[in-house]
């Protein structure tokens, strides 16, 4: 008689839809542990899914599990969430497991974890102030000057404002500013602000939402800027935090989890271990944050889409902000939708979900107003703004066909601009690039740059003088002839954030500028010194793109200008008026913020667009209906579900081929889903790579998660796949 066999049943990060068998001699393993094991001549980590004593492997064949770590790394309910991840996605259960748990944890060794601190200015500090520091000391400044709004912060906060934080916490510390301590789990002090009474509608969300403590439901939050519903969602846990074993996840968008965000957080949780999860954490950080959820020891969870996988065995509340966000969609690998997650996650451990907005997603808007269901989908609304005197800001179309307009600027906005500078006020200049940059053009022939990997057109750099593809990063010098004609008369079109800051210099000599966009602001540090140089009334004009249309809270800011938005009113998109109506109203949201009056001026061609009338009176409502009927016509999300196919190699005709034979297969598979035929997408060439795509369509989500088991089978076996690279692509956001 032999012993009983130990056979686990090993995941790997490997891109086959299949689990691995292994031999252990240790009886007590554990589902959720974490291996290493042999794999072909590799090394590879793995996660225990399943234990066994049976295997139909030859036993000469099964190989022994080289190392097992004793961390056991998700509990019941995580697996239960990346099975479900793993099925509805279509993506393998390895590959799914291993995107979602800490990247420290895969490498190979860990090493033991350094003390971690607080670090708070000393009183002596507080008492001399910023302005003692020396002049030039730019990243000094910023710390105490974060210091001074949080009191407290971490390193990930401290590196989030300068990478080289450590260096200035030592000058500090040398002048007897700075003091540190250990991190503990409780026993915190933030400075505790003033603590609003809500208002009425403020009150009726939270006692909606309470009474639906210890069940599923999910809620839509839908609230105008500044009406206060992160003021809710702040009751909301302290509510839930009353009880014992309890814990809190908030998802927000990346660009939102700032410092500021953070300690508004901590002064009113100064009780409670809250912990980040984000990707500008080190993986030390990440992984240290992770197991305090893990383990129950962190109570409140803030994070961006991938935390929305973090094991918390005493979740009992999720907040979703900003929930129309398309950053909470993962754009590869597990091409998630992290709201999409939450909820099933919600429902599958039976507890209330939040997500709020001023722009709900057409989707989140059909759920929560639409559907018979309305039991299991709340809507509650906040209809005003919460400070008093604080009102939405005016909103006015300027027709540039009508208006004089000079190097883009129309005099009314030029004029509005004179107006906030004489009154000691800021502008925010916002151009919408979602799909638009300046190209160099030739005046004589019309030669544009194009980049020969991809099928884009090369965007101009001035300060540099190259030209650079946005899609692959290939960079050249700016032509000082065209290259096709021999012309000298090259310039670039359309408004960059470039031009529009050297238009602006022209017009106001006196003001300060300054301009943000990716260029101009690559990493979070400098974002961070923005807001505080808002803060402080160091800009007069700021000039930016999305990226500043979020949730921040600008108090000087009293007038927006919109340029250039026009193409957006015509893409091909279908989401691009949803997305653009959420921009602008996010971006609007930024003028007037305290108790000086906003106005918002949009130049456009098409003033009388149904989007601009919307606009003007604020009404999400409407115009989210108006949405709703054109896409209930056209047989589009939410009425209908999608999902894409995209595949790309070197050779179209391999392409071609492939996505014809999946069209053929799905067509044999269903006849409840239709099949679209390849089409080759806006951006055909990408990096040297051919690319098409094609999509399907139906009525019915089960009927078509039932075909996608067969078929992406299928795909998974067809030979072509040796040379065609494909994705597919569920709910997706962009095509
Ligand atoms: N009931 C209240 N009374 C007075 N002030 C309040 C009240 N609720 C919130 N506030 C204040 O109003 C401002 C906006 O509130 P909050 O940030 O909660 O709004 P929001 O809807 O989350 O904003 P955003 O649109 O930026 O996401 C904050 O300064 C907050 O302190
Ligand atoms: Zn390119």
């Amino acid at each position: 008689m032999t012993d009983a066999l130990h056979i686990l049943k090993v995941a790997l990060d490997v891109p086959l839809d299949r689990v691995f068998d292994y031999r252990t001699d240790k009886p007590n393993t554990q589902i959720g542990q974490y291996v290493v094991v042999p794999f072909g001549a590799r090394k590879m980590i793995g996660v225990v899914v399943g234990i066994s004593d049976t295997t139909a492997i030859e036993s000469k064949k099964l190989k022994s599990i080289i190392r097992l770590d004793p961390e056991v790394i998700f509990d019941e309910q995580s697996f239960k969430l990346f099975q479900f991840c793993s099925q509805y996605y279509h993506y393998p259960l390895g590959q799914t497991i291993l995107s979602a748990v800490p990247s420290r944890l895969k490498k190979l060794n860990t090493k033991a974890m350094a003390k971690k601190y607080l670090y708070r200015l000393t009183p002596k500090a507080i008492e001399l102030g910023v302005d003692q520091l020396p002049p030039r000391q730019t990243i000094l400044k910023r710390i105490v000057m974060a210091l001074i709004d949080a009191t407290l912060l971490d390193e990930s906060s401290l590196r989030s404002i300068s990478s080289t934080w450590k260096k200035s916490i030592e000058t500090l510390d040398e002048m007897g500013w700075i003091a540190k301590e250990e991190v503990t789990s409780d026993d915190k002090a933030y400075r505790q602000a003033p603590i609003p009474s809500l208002n009425d509608e403020q009150q009726k969300a939270f006692d909606e939402i309470s009474k639906t403590n210890k069940t599923f439901a999910a809620w839509l939050l839908y609230g105008i800027t500044g009406s206060g519903k992160t003021e809710v969602y702040i009751r909301l846990i302290e509510e839930a935090l009353k009880k014992e074993d309890t814990q809190v996840l908030v998802l927000v968008p990346e660009i939102n989890l700032t410092p500021q965000l953070e300690s508004r957080f901590r002064s009113r949780f100064e009780k409670y271990t809250l912990v980040t999860l984000h990707s500008h954490l080190t993986d030390n950080e990440r992984l240290t944050h992770w197991r305090l959820a893990k383990e129950g020891a962190a109570k409140i969870v803030i994070g961006t889409r991938l935390s929305v996988f973090t094991p918390m065995p005493h979740l009992s509340l999720i907040i979703i902000d900003e929930e129309h966000d398309a950053s909470f969609k993962q754009q590869e690998g597990l091409r998630y939708h992290a709201r999409d997650v939450a909820i099933f996650r919600a429902k599958s451990e039976n507890i209330p979900i939040v997500m709020g907005t001023a722009t709900p997603s057409l989707e989140t808007w059909f759920n929560a107003t639409k559907t018979k269901d309305t039991k299991k989908f709340g809507f509650l609304k906040l209809t005003s703004r919460a400070v008093d005197d604080s009102a939405l800001p005016e909103i006015k179309c300027i027709d540039v066909a009508k208006s004089k307009v000079s190097k883009g600027f129309s005099p009314y906005l030029i004029e509005a601009i004179r107006d906030r500078l004489h009154k000691k006020e800021q502008s925010l200049i916002f151009i919408n690039r979602r799909g638009f940059a300046p190209v160099l053009l030739c005046s004589s022939c019309q030669w544009t740059g194009r980049c020969h990997r991809c099928s884009s057109r090369l965007v101009v750099h001035l300060n540099q003088k190259r030209l650079r593809c946005h899609h692959c990063g290939h960079d050249e010098k700016m032509p000082q002839q065209c290259p096709s004609c021999g012309n000298t008369d090259l310039y670039p079109t359309g408004l960059g954030t470039q031009r529009i800051e050297e238009t602006l210099k022209e017009f106001f000599p006196e003001a300060r500028i300054l301009r943000v966009d990716r260029d101009s602001t690559k990493t979070k540090e400098a974002l961070n010194d923005l807001f505080l140089k808002m803060k402080n009334r160091e800009i007069d004009i700021l000039i930016g793109t999305q990226m500043l249309s979020k949730g921040h809270d600008f108090p000087h800011l009293s007038l927006v200008g919109v340029i250039d938005t026009d193409q957006a009113l015509y893409s091909p998109d279908f989401r691009a008026s949803e997305r653009l109506f959420s921009q602008l109203m996010q971006v609007s949201g930024r003028a007037g913020r305290a108790n000086i009056k906003g106005e918002v001026y949009i130049q456009t061609a098409f003033p009388n667009h149904p989007i601009f009338e919307a606009l003007k009176t604020h009404d999400y409502e409407n115009f989210a209906n108006e949405l709703l009927k054109e896409r209930e016509l056209a047989e589009l999300s939410p009425f209908a579900f999608l999902v894409l196919l995209k595949a790309e190699a070197h050779q179209l005709t391999h392409v071609m081929q492939f996505l014809n034979e999946a069209m053929t297969k799905a067509q044999n598979l269903s006849t409840q889903v239709t099949v679209y035929n390849p089409v080759r997408p806006i951006m055909e060439r990408l990096k040297g790579m051919e690319r098409a795509q094609l999509v399907l369509q139906a009525n019915s989500r089960v009927a078509l998660q039932k075909l996608l088991d067969g078929w992406v089978s299928y795909l998974r076996e067809n030979k072509l796949g040796q040379r065609v690279k494909w994705v597919v692509d569920v709910d997706p956001l962009e095509f």
